[in-house]
This record gives structure tokens, C-alpha cells and sequence, in this order.
């Protein structure tokens, strides 16, 4: 039997816009309310898609700022992003134009399978980001726009198997309406 595809994503953003939340929530079926900000934290899935074992490598990034740097390590080695924004901070929204512009510069690249993530998105009373926001700015990007509930679990796996589906893409191993088993 081969051995399993190895796919790391990077999720990355702001502070506080949910990160560890989707990952635990993907992976772990689990959403803790408090808040504990991360250093950096690694999850793993595996996953069969279209009878295809896949290793998912989840690597949970420490929140960034429109000042950071663009951490090096997430450059390399990585097969695509979660980009994510919380729809009640507007500011966060801001934080991940700057991290993609960023994550261009470093790569060199014009073009990286990448999802675009409005969480928090039971919080619509507070919203700050129009939806229509979000979806221009993925556009722009080529990428997939989702607005996501880690907390209720809205679209969440939606977001991990949509961006699998464009590595795949990406990869030249195009397989259309593959589904996680
Ligand atoms: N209402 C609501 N709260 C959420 C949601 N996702 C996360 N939170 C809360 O927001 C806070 C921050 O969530 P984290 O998942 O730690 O955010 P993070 O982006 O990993 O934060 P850093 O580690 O600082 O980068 C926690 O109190 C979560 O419970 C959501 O979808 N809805």
C-alpha cells in the first residue's frame, strides 16, 4: 500500500480570529471558549479522499500583526494557507491583506492554493467585514472565500477539503468533486 501524501497547510492571521479554533474543531470535533494565545502548535488528520491516504499537517501559527515580519519557515515547505479574519474585527481583515501581499513577496510567487476564512461568523451582530469584502479580496487572490463558525462549526472541513482539492490542483493531480471520506 503507498505510503500516505503528506500535505502541510499553514493557518495564519491576526490574533485572536480563530485559528487554534478551526484546527481543534477540524481535527478534534472540539471548541474550547476561553483564550490562550498560541506559540505555534502542529495538528495531524488523516484523511481519504477518492481512495487517496492523506496526511494532513495543520501547522497552528502565532498570531501576526501588520508589523511582523513574514515568519520564513511558513515560506517553504508549505502546500497552501488558511487565511483567516474574524468578520467582528476589522483590523484583523486589514492584518491578512498585509500577510498575503507579504507572503508574495517572499515567495516569489503569483499564484498559492490558499483559502480565505471570515471566522466567528455566528457573531453577524458585530460584524465589522462585509461578506462582499471577503469575496473581492479572494477573488483577487484566485483563492476560495468562506465565511466559517469554529464555534458552531460552520463550513469548517469545507475549508480544509476545499484547499486539498486545489493543492491537488495545484499539483496537476486534479480530481473534481472529491469528497473526505
Ligand atoms: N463566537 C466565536 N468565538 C470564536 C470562534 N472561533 C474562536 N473563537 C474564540 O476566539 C478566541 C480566540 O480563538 P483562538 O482559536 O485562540 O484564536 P487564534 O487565532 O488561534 O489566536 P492566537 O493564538 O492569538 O493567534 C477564543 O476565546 C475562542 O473561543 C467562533 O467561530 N465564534
Amino acid at each position: 500500500m503507498p505510503a500516505p501524501k503528506q500535505r502541510k497547510i499553514a493557518l495564519m492571521g491576526y490574533r485572536s480570529v480563530g485559528k487554534s479554533s478551526l484546527s481543534m474543531q477540524f481535527v478534534e470535533g472540539k471548541f474550547i471558549e476561553s483564550y490562550d494565545p498560541t506559540i505555534e502548535n502542529t495538528f495531524k488528520k488523516s484523511l481519504r479522499i477518492n481512495s487517496t491516504d492523506y496526511e494532513l499537517i495543520l501547522v497552528d501559527t502565532t498570531g501576526q500583526d501588520e508589523f511582523s515580519m513574514f515568519p520564513s519557515q511558513y515560506s517553504l515547505d508549505v502546500h497552501g494557507y488558511v487565511l483567516v479574519y474574524s468578520i467582528e474585527n476589522l483590523k484583523s481583515f486589514e492584518v491578512v491583506t498585509a500577510l498575503y501581499d507579504k507572503l508574495v513577496d517572499i515567495t516569489g510567487k503569483t499564484y498559492f492554493p490558499s483559502v480565505l476564512v471570515g471566522n466567528k461568523s455566528d457573531m453577524h451582530k458585530c460584524r465589522e467585514v462585509p461578506a462582499e469584502d471577503g469575496r473581492k479580496l479572494a477573488e483577487k487572490w484566485k483563492a476560495t472565500f468562506l465565511e466559517t463558525s469554529a464555534k458552531h462549526n460552520v463550513s469548517v472541513s469545507q475549508v480544509f477539503q476545499t484547499l486539498l482539492n486545489d493543492i491537488e490542483r495545484a499539483d496537476g493531480n486534479e480530481k473534481p468533486n472529491c469528497s473526505i471520506n
